[in-house]
């Protein structure tokens, strides 16, 4: 079994739909760093589980510099970022989403 691992830091805003009142109502901004996990038994033709460039094209390319409102079509918490990212991405099976130093979601499928 191969893992591949790939991390990186998404720069972007949100701001979150909640059934309380918050300051995360308000748009503002994050440094996510996010951490895609890829799992396979077997190599593709190149000797990869994933290209960790196209990992990295896949998030950044999406998420980087954007409202994160106009991207996720769901409120866009850690939750639901590590799980929209997961589902972009081939053979990948866990994500995390660190928000800030002592907030991390993970999110593993099934
Ligand atoms: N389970 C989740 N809780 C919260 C999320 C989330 O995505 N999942 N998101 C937020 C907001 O993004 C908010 O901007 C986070 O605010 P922040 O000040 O960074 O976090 P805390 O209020 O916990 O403050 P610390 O100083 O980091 O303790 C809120 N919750
Ligand atoms: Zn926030």
């Amino acid at each position: 079994m191969f893992t591949v691992v790939k991390r990186m830091e998404v720069s972007a805003s949100h701001s979150l739909k909640l059934s309380y009142q918050s300051k995360c109502e308000n748009l503002h901004g994050h440094n996510w760093i996010v951490t895609v996990y890829c799992r396979s038994e077997v190599l593709n033709e190149d000797g990869m589980v994933v290209d960790f460039t196209h990992i990295k094209e896949t998030v950044m390319g999406k998420l980087d510099h954007r409202n994160l409102n106009d991207v996720i079509p769901a409120n866009p918490t850690a939750e639901n970022i590590a799980c929209w990212i997961c589902n972009q991405i081939p053979c990948c099976f866990k994500v995390e989403v660190q928000e800030s130093e002592g907030n991390t979601v993970i999110y593993e499928k099934d």
